[in-house]
């Protein structure tokens, strides 16, 4: 019979080998996040870690397969805490100093007169939200929402306007998407109401009309309507754009839903007035910019965050929000392109820029969760 105590001290130096490579490894990952950081990727690389454990797996005796996954799980598992925690130690103090940089060198006014990018065309409740944002604002305008990102990041407008929620249809997926594919900032949010109206060519009947055209979000706030009055819905970019559409069409049996300021903007009649199913039907716009602009007053947040895939993650997020007493006035969830069911968490948040929770609440939330990206402090003009 073997002695135990042999068998141990075997055990022993087995252990201590595997933490020398434990250790080993964990130098290995901290050389990964400094890449990483440069790099600007994500620390999290769910492909090369199912590659690995695949080919880990296929090396393993068939008995002890599973053992193996669960310990290269944890592995990896550890090495993305810790690259985490690298980054976000690095990250907090960068981001605060960032901040209070921008609190420091940002004009104590708000412009009134700027280059602004809006998607659409004359008449697009971009433009009456970019009225309200700035007094003169100089607008371009560009057919896609992504032009508008292109138009901030690359300096063509200073400003870009876009829309983000509608208290009828939700969030505009769209532009929540684009958000993790660009820089930019947040500067400024602001409410429109929004009333839609049936527009049509002079002369046009309601009886005549079949096909209906505008965004998105619209004939989604006028669903009911355009099934009571059995009109056929067709989608295009804008609502403004659906307009100019029917003003240049040569069918008389098409109509618009539009702002009633397109209806002057392109010859058209209102054949019927405030169509959307809901009165208070108001869209959030975010006014996005290159540079980080914080002015005076700024009391609300926005940041978006990736979690571990692990159940209790968002919970631990959400916990330091809920400790510091910050409220979240919006919780978004958008899956990232590329990675198999995993999400990107928007956060707007309640809280003044100089308020000290909102420094713990900087300094702090990278531990909860494995990317953080601070998007701006700022005030909603109504
Ligand atoms: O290879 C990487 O990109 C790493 O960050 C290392 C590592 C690992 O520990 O093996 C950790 C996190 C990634 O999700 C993938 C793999």
């Amino acid at each position: 019979m073997e002695d135990l105590s042999d068998i141990r001290h075997e055990i022993d130096d087995i252990d201590n080998a595997i933490l020398d490579l434990f250790q080993k490894r964990m130098d290995c990952a901290e050389r990964v996040a400094a890449y990483k950081r440069t790099n600007n990727l994500p620390v999290l690389d769910r492909s090369r870690e199912r590659a690995h454990m695949a080919a880990l797996a296929d090396k393993a005796p068939e008995d002890l397969r599973t053992y193996t996954e669960v310990l290269f799980q944890l592995l990896m598992e550890a090495s993305r805490a810790r690259q985490g925690k690298r980054l976000a130690a690095e990250h907090a103090p960068k981001a605060l100093a960032a901040i209070d940089q921008a609190c420091e060198t940002t004009a104590d006014l708000f412009p009134r007169e700027a280059y602004v990018a809006c998607q659409g065309v004359e008449g697009a409740y971009s433009q009456f939200a970019a009225d309200r944002i700035f007094k003169h604002p100089l607008i371009s305008y560009f057919e896609s929402f992504e032009g508008v990102f292109r138009a901030v990041e690359t300096d063509f407008s200073r400003y870009g306007v876009l829309p983000i929620e509608n208290s009828t249809a939700g969030s505009v997926n769209k532009v929540y998407d684009l958000m993790m594919q660009h820089d930019f900032h947040i500067v400024r949010t602001t409410r429109v109401k929004i009333d839609h109206n049936l527009l049509a060519k002079p002369g046009t009947t309601v009886e005549q009309i079949h096909d209906v055209y505008s965004h998105e979000q619209a004939i989604n706030q006028c669903a009911g309507f355009i099934e009571r009055m059995g009109l056929t819905p067709h989608v295009v970019e804008n609502t403004a754009m659906a307009a100019k559409s029917v003003a240049d069409s040569d069918r008389t049996d098409v109509a618009a839903l539009s702002s009633r300021a397109c209806a002057q903007l392109y010859g058209l009649d209102v054949l019927m007035r405030d169509v959307q199913d809901r009165d208070d039907n108001y869209t959030r716009f975010a006014c996005i910019s290159k540079q980080l602009e914080i002015y005076p007053g700024a009391d609300r947040t926005s940041l978006m965050i990736v979690v571990n895939h692990r159940p209790g993650t968002l919970f631990k997020a959400l916990a330091k929000f809920y400790a510091l007493d910050i409220n979240i006035i919006k919780l978004e969830s958008r899956p990232i392109p590329g990675r198999d069911f995993e999400f990107m968490f928007y956060f707007d948040v309640e809280c003044p820029v100089t308020a000290p929770e909102f420094r713990t609440l900087m300094a702090t939330i990278g531990d909860a969760c494995e990317e953080c990206r601070y998007l701006g402090s700022y005030s909603e003009v109504l």
